[in-house]
C-alpha cells in the first residue's frame, strides 16, 4: 500500500543541495513535514555530519521526532564524489567516501528503524547511483562506497518487510548538481567520456522519480532506458515488488547483457585510446 505523504513527516539528510534538496522540496509539495540533515545549516535544517559519530546523528533523530512525531520516511541523500585513478587517490579518500556514503548511511538508518518497525509504518531511502551498479575508471572510491549500500539495502528489507517497512536503492545518472559540478573539476578525462554515455539528469526529475518509487515501496528505482536496463540487469538476488517486475528481469537479462557487452567494448577503448594519447603527449615533450 503506498504511503501518503500528506501530514508525513520526512528526513532527508543531504537536503541543503543537489538531489536531497529537490527530495526535500517534493515531499513538502505533496503535504509532508520536513526536516533536513546536512553540516551547513539552511531553513529548518539540523545541522550534523551523519558520518562522524553514531551518538549525535542518534541525538539528531530524537531532537528531529520530538519536534515533528516519528519518522515515516528516511532518505540518505548525504553523500559525496571524488575521481582519480587508483594510484593518484590518497588512501585517505576511501576512507572518507566509506564513511560519508556508507556509514552516513547506516547512522540515520539505524537510529530511526525501530520507531518504524514498532509503528508498522516506514520507507527507508538509499541513494547508491549508476556507479553502484558497474565499476567505472576513476570510480575505485567512490562505486565500492556505493555498492555497499546495496548490500546493506538487501540484507535490511529482507529484515523489516514482515514489519511493513519499504527500502528503496535509488541508482542516478549523473545529475547537474554542485556537487556534481565540483566532481567535475578533477575527473579524468577517461571518466567523463565514459559517463557522457548517458546524458546529465535534472535534480528535479531524479528527485520526483525516487519520491515515487519510495512512496510506493519499489526496492529499486532508475531512470531512464539506461537506468532501466542497467537495474534490471544487475538486479541479481535484489528483492522484487511486482510480478511483472520479475517477468521483465527473466525476459530481458539476455538481451541487456549482449547490449552491455557492446558498451564494455566501447569503455574499454576509450580507456586504451586515452592512454595512447598520453603516450604520444610525453614522446612528443621528450623530443621537444
Ligand atoms: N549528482 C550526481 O551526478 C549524482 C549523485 N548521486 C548521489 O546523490 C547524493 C546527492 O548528490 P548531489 O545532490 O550531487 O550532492 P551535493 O554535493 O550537491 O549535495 C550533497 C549533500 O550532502 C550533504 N553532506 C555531504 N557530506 C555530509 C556529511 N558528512 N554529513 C551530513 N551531510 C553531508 C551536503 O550538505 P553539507 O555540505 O551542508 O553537509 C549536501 O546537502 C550523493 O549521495 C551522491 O553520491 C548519485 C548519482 C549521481
Ligand atoms: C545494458 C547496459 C547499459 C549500460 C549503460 C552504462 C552507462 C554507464 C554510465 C555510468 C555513469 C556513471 C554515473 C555516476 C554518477 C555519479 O554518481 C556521480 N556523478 C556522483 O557525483
Amino acid at each position: 500500500k503506498p504511503l501518503a505523504l500528506s501530514g508525513a513527516h520526512v528526513v532527508v539528510t543531504g537536503g541543503s543541495s543537489g538531489i536531497g534538496k529537490c527530495i526535500a522540496i517534493e515531499c513538502y509539495k505533496q503535504g509532508a513535514f520536513i526536516t533536513l540533515v546536512a553540516r551547513n545549516e539552511v531553513v529548518l535544517c539540523i545541522s550534523v555530519d551523519v558520518s562522524q559519530d553514531y551518538g549525535q546523528v542518534e541525538n539528531v533523530m530524537k531532537q528531529a521526532q520530538e519536534k515533528l512525531g516519528p519518522v515515516d520516511m528516511l532518505v540518505n541523500c548525504a553523500g559525496t564524489s571524488l575521481a582519480g585513478k587508483f594510484e593518484d587517490l590518497e588512501v585517505s579518500t576511501f576512507e572518507r567516501l566509506m564513511s560519508v556514503n556508507y556509514l552516513g548511511s547506516v547512522y540515520p538508518s539505524r537510529a530511526v528503524i525501530t520507531t518504524m518497525k514498532e509503528r508498522r509504518v516506514g520507507r527507508v531511502v538509499f541513494v547508491s547511483s549508476q556507479a553502484g551498479q558497474l565499476g567505472l575508471f576513476g570510480y575505485t572510491a567512490y562505486s565500492s562506497s556505493k555498492f555497499a549500500i546495496r548490500g546493506l539495502a538487501e540484507a535490511l528489507q529482507m529484515e523489516v518487510k514482515p514489519y511493513n517497512v519499504y527500502v528503496t536503492v535509488a541508482y542516478p545518472p549523473d545529475t547537474d548538481t554542485p556537487g556534481f559540478a565540483k566532481e567535475n573539476q578533477t575527473k579524468p578525462l577517461e571518466t567523463r567520456l565514459i559517463s557522457e554515455t548517458t546524458s546529465v539528469c535534472k535534480p528535479e526529475q531524479v528527485a520526483k522519480q525516487i519520491v515515487k518509487d519510495a512512496v510506493q515501496g519499489n526496492f529499486n528505482s532508475s531512470i531512464g532506458s539506461d537506468g532501466y536496463m542497467l537495474s534490471s540487469l544487475t538486479c541479481g538476488m535484489a528483492p522484487v515488488t511486482s510480478i511483472t517486475e520479475g517477468l521483465q528481469q527473466v525476459v530481458t537479462m539476455g538481451l541487456f547483457r549482449t547490449i552491455a557487452l557492446f558498451y564494455l567494448g566501447s569503455f574499454d577503448s576509450i580507456v586504451r585510446r586515452c592512454m595512447t594519447q598520453k603516450a604520444k603527449l610525453e614522446t612528443v615533450d621528450k623530443t621537444a
